[in-house]
């Protein structure tokens, strides 16, 4: 795709965005207590406000503190202090959900004779991650196993950066880009990106005291970030991210690693980036093409799910812990994902 033009991969976006948002699903709709303290279907809930956003915020808080365990691991390329021998739980979850390196011969042997089609996450996938999230860089010799990757296989970021940040953090104009968790290459209709504007100022403002907390604007979402914030404010931060979206109906929050992702309550996500890109590039073809998606954080997880469910292809997810996972396979860190991009190559260079 010519990234020149800056036109993502679409076709007709208000058509597939008035589609997208007739489409929502109901239990996406907004619950709202209407005064009195019945729901908008009548229903006497007998709950009063407070009651409802003290449970939203402490269901929040409790998924911050299950999101990414605060490791401070220096796993950039081969600096992994991860102790040596192996963690039991690990290895137990590897039974599940086995190294993708292990299990190489099996991956291409089913893709043998096929199209590969290879999806990866940004930040945990091809960067490290770090705490502060502008300095997400990706090594030159990541960049080169992504960049013949790419020379062999059809390639696409699928990042919760926003397109245009992830494509400065990756820089190769031949890939395809979903930014915004897939958002971007829909251009979904402009009231997204003015409503992410507009929760950005209001969530700057709300969290300018809290020390550690900060607010990245990623076009048509916002993410939150708390990695540097000390756990006794996590509460507040949940609270008062939950306060500012009451006057956003139309947005949602959800949790990454470290950060809560602040998105448009639409029926799209990686998992349908991923769909819309095999469609418009022609390799919706289950019976001759096997996607593979590396990914580390719970956005992927949309994208894992659509591979288990179409029966085709592989998520392969990067974790140095032990998670509930769609993926088929697994990776520690970028590293690894470096690594298994390398084979991939090797692989098809002596193949052809
Ligand atoms: O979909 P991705 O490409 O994985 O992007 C998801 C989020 O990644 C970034 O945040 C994460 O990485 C940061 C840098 O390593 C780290 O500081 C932060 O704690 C992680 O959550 C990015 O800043 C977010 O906007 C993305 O949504």
């Amino acid at each position: 795709m010519d990234l020149s033009n800056s036109s993502p991969v679409i076709t007709d976006p208000v058509a597939i965005s008035q589609q997208l948002l007739g489409g929502l699903p109901s239990n996406l709709m907004q619950f709202s207590v209407m005064p009195g303290g019945y729901s908008s279907s009548g229903m006497n809930v007998g709950v009063s406000r407070l009651k409802i956003e003290e449970v939203l915020v402490n269901g929040l808080l409790d998924a911050m503190k299950s999101s990414s365990p605060r490791r401070r691991l220096n796993v950039a390329f081969g600096e992994d202090n991860s102790s040596e021998e192996e963690d039991p739980a690990y290895s137990a979850w590897m039974a599940k959900c086995p190294s993708a390196l292990a299990s190489f011969k099996q991956i291409v042997a089913s893709a043998q004779g096929k199209k590969i089609a290879v999806f990866l996450d940004y930040d945990g996938t091809l960067s490290p991650i770090v705490d502060d999230p502008d300095k997400a860089v990706m090594s030159p010799v990541m960049r080169a196993a992504v960049r013949n990757v790419a020379k062999y296989f059809p390639t696409a970021i699928v990042s919760g950066r926003s397109r245009n940040k992830v494509f400065e953090f990756v820089k190769l104009k031949e890939l395809y880009y979903a930014g915004s968790h897939g958002m971007d290459i829909m251009a979904p209709s402009a009231n997204h990106e003015h409503s992410a504007e507009k929760v950005t100022k209001s969530l700057l403002q709300v969290v300018s005291g809290i020390e550690g907390a900060t607010v990245e604007n990623n076009k048509f979402c916002v993410s939150v970030h708390y990695r540097n914030v000390a756990e006794k404010d996590w509460k507040l931060v949940a609270r008062l991210v939950n306060e500012v979206l009451e006057a956003f109906p139309r947005l949602k929050v959800t949790n990454g690693r470290m950060v809560l992702e602040v998105r448009p309550v639409i029926d799209w996500d990686k998992g349908k980036a991923v769909e819309f890109l095999l469609q418009s590039l022609g390799l919706n073809d289950s019976e001759n093409v096997i996607p593979i998606y590396i990914g580390d954080d719970r956005t992927d997880e949309d994208a894992f799910k659509v591979l288990r469910q179409r029966n085709c292809g592989y998520g392969i997810l990067v974790s140095q812990v032990p998670k509930e996972t769609e993926a088929f396979y697994s990776l520690r860190d970028p590293s690894e994902v470096m690594e298994f991009l390398n084979f991939l190559v090797r692989w098809k260079k002596h193949s052809v």
